[in-house]
C-alpha cells in the first residue's frame, strides 16, 4: 500500500500543506507514535484496537462458525461498527458479495423485503452487539428469529452471536446455549473490523481471514516515528493538517465498486472518532468513476473546504471493450474497462490540483485479503494519529447518547428532558401532508 500526498501540497492546492509545515509536524508525529505505542503496549482502552491483528485468533472464529460453515448466505444483525466492518470486507472480497445481507437499519419495508428474499434454511444469522443492548439490533434480531420460527427453521442451529459479557443478547445466548464469540476488550466498535466483530461473515463465506489479519500486521509494522516512513501516518498527518488549513470535508472516492462500503466504514471511523470539541472533518462518501458525473463539480469549483481521498487497487480484473462502430467512439477501440477506469482515475486526481484543490491518494496492490486488511488497519492508525494531533477523545462517542435516550423514552411513553425537547422543538411546516 502507498499514499501519495503530492496533490495536497501548498505548491499546487489551496487549502494545501507547506512542506515546511509537514517537516515541523513530523516531530509531533514522532511523539504521537510514542504515545500510541505506549497505549498498545499497555493494551489501553482504544489503543488496544491497533493490537487486533496479533490479538485476534482466527482459529477460534473458524471453530465458532463451523456449525454454519455450509450456509450459502449470512444475515448480519448489527449496526455501526458491529456491521460495517463485516460489510466492507465481504463486499470487497466475497465471491458473491450479495451472499452477505446486513440489517443495520429498522426500516420495516427493507427488513421485510430482505427476509422475504432469503432461503432461511441456507442462511446463517450473525448477531453482533458490543453492548448487547442496541435497540435496532435487538429489535431486528427478534424479527429475524420470528421469521425463522415461522418458516420452521431452527434459528438456534443457524446462529453465531458476538457480544459483550453482559446485557440481553448475552443472556439470550446463554439461555439457548448459542455459539458465541467475545467482542475484543477495549476496542470501540468502529475499530473492531479485524476481530470477530468483522470476521464472522467473511469466515462463513470462505474469505481468507488469516490474510486480512496478516495485512493488518503489515500495516502495523509500517507504523514509524516519521510520517515519511509510514503510509498510515502520512495520510493521517495530511488529513489533520488539511483540516487545520480549512479542509473541513474529506470526500472518500474509491475507484472500485467493491470498495463503496469502505467509504461507509471510513465515515463512521472518522466521524465518531474525530467529531469532538467542535471540530472534525466531515467524511463524504463518493465513488469513482460514477461521481465524476455528480459530486466532482462541487469538489473542483465549490467551497475550498474539502480534500478528496482517492483509493484504488493497482491490479484489476479486465473487460475488453468491443470495437466501436461509430467514428466518434474510435478512441475506445482496443481498450478495456480497466484501462478506462484507470485513465479516469488519473484524470480526476489531476483535475483537483488543476483547480488548485487538494487530493490525497491511497493505492493498494489489489483487492485481496492482505491488501484489504492493510487498508483497514492503516485507516484506523491514521485516525488514531489525527486524534492525538487534534487532542480529542478518539475512542468515545458521547454525542450519540442523546438520541438513544430520547428514542427509548419515546417508545416507553416516558416524559423526560429529551421527550420535552422533541415536543417543544421549533417547527415551521411548509406544504401539506395527509394527517395520519
Ligand atoms: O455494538 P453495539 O453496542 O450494538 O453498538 C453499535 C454501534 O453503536 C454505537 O455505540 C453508537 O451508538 C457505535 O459506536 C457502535 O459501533
Amino acid at each position: 500500500m502507498h499514499v501519495d500526498i503530492g496533490a495536497a501540497l501548498a505548491s499546487v492546492a489551496d487549502p494545501g500543506v507547506e512542506q515546511a509545515t509537514l517537516d515541523e509536524l513530523d516531530e509531533r508525529v514522532a511523539a504521537a507514535h510514542e504515545r500510541i505505542e505506549q497505549g498498545r503496549d499497555d493494551d489501553e482502552f482504544g489503543y488496544a484496537s491497533l493490537n487486533l491483528p496479533e490479538a485476534t485468533d482466527a482459529e477460534t472464529i473458524r471453530d465458532a462458525v463451523a456449525p454454519v460453515a455450509d450456509a450459502e448466505s449470512v444475515i448480519t444483525v448489527g449496526i455501526g461498527g458491529s456491521a460495517l466492518g463485516a460489510k466492507t470486507i465481504t463486499e470487497a472480497l466475497a465471491e458473491d458479495p450479495d451472499s452477505h445481507v446486513v440489517l443495520d437499519n429498522v426500516d420495516p419495508e427493507h427488513v421485510r423485503r430482505t427476509l422475504g428474499g432469503l432461503s432461511l434454511a441456507d442462511t446463517a444469522i450473525n448477531v453482533v452487539s458490543r453492548s448487547g443492548t442496541t435497540a435496532e439490533t435487538l429489535a431486528n434480531f427478534l424479527v429475524v428469529r420470528e421469521a425463522y420460527e415461522d418458516r420452521g427453521v431452527d434459528w438456534t442451529e443457524r446462529i453465531v452471536v458476538t457480544t459483550g459479557d453482559s446485557g440481553p443478547l448475552r443472556a439470550l445466548a446463554d439461555q439457548h446455549d448459542l455459539p458465541t464469540l467475545p467482542v475484543p476488550e477495549g476496542v470501540p466498535g468502529r475499530f473492531s473490523a479485524l476481530s470477530a466483530v468483522g470476521l464472522v461473515p467473511p469466515a462463513i463465506l470462505g474469505i481468507d481471514i488469516e490474510g486480512l489479519l496478516a495485512g493488518g500486521r503489515k500495516a502495523a509494522d509500517d507504523l514509524a516515528p516519521s510520517l515519511y516512513d509510514s503510509p498510515a501516518y502520512a495520510y493521517g498527518a495530511m488529513a489533520y493538517t488539511l483540516e487545520e488549513a480549512g479542509a473541513k470535508v474529506n470526500a472518500v472516492m474509491p475507484y472500485a465498486e467493491r470498495l463503496e462500503s469502505f467509504g461507509e466504514w471510513f465515515a463512521q471511523l472518522w466521524a465518531e472518532s474525530l467529531g469532538k470539541d467542535g471540530r472534525g472533518q466531515t467524511p463524504a462518501r463518493a465513488l469513482g468513476a460514477t461521481d465524476q458525473h455528480s459530486q466532482l463539480q462541487l469538489y473542483r469549483a465549490g467551497y475550498r473546504d474539502k480534500v478528496v481521498t482517492f483509493v484504488r487497487p493497482r491490479e484489476r480484473a479486465d473487460v475488453a471493450i468491443p470495437d466501436p462502430d461509430h467514428e466518434d467512439l474510435s478512441y475506445l477501440a482496443g481498450t478495456d474497462l480497466g484501462g478506462l477506469i484507470d485513465a479516469e482515475y488519473e484524470a480526476t486526481v489531476a483535475s483537483l490540483p488543476a483547480a488548485d484543490r487538494p487530493a490525497l491518494e491511497i493505492e493498494i496492490d489489489r483487492l485481496d485479503a492482505e491488501s484489504v486488511g492493510e487498508l483497514l488497519y492503516a485507516m484506523e492508525a491514521a485516525c488514531v494519529l489525527v486524534g492525538e494531533l487534534a487532542d480529542v477523545e478518539t475512542f468515545t462517542q458521547p454525542a450519540v447518547e442523546w438520541g438513544k435516550n430520547a428514542t427509548r423514552a419515546l417508545i416507553r411513553g416516558e416524559a423526560t428532558e429529551e421527550t420535552a425537547a422533541i415536543d417543544d422543538r421549533e417547527r415551521l411546516r411548509i406544504g401539506e401532508t395527509e394527517s395520519l
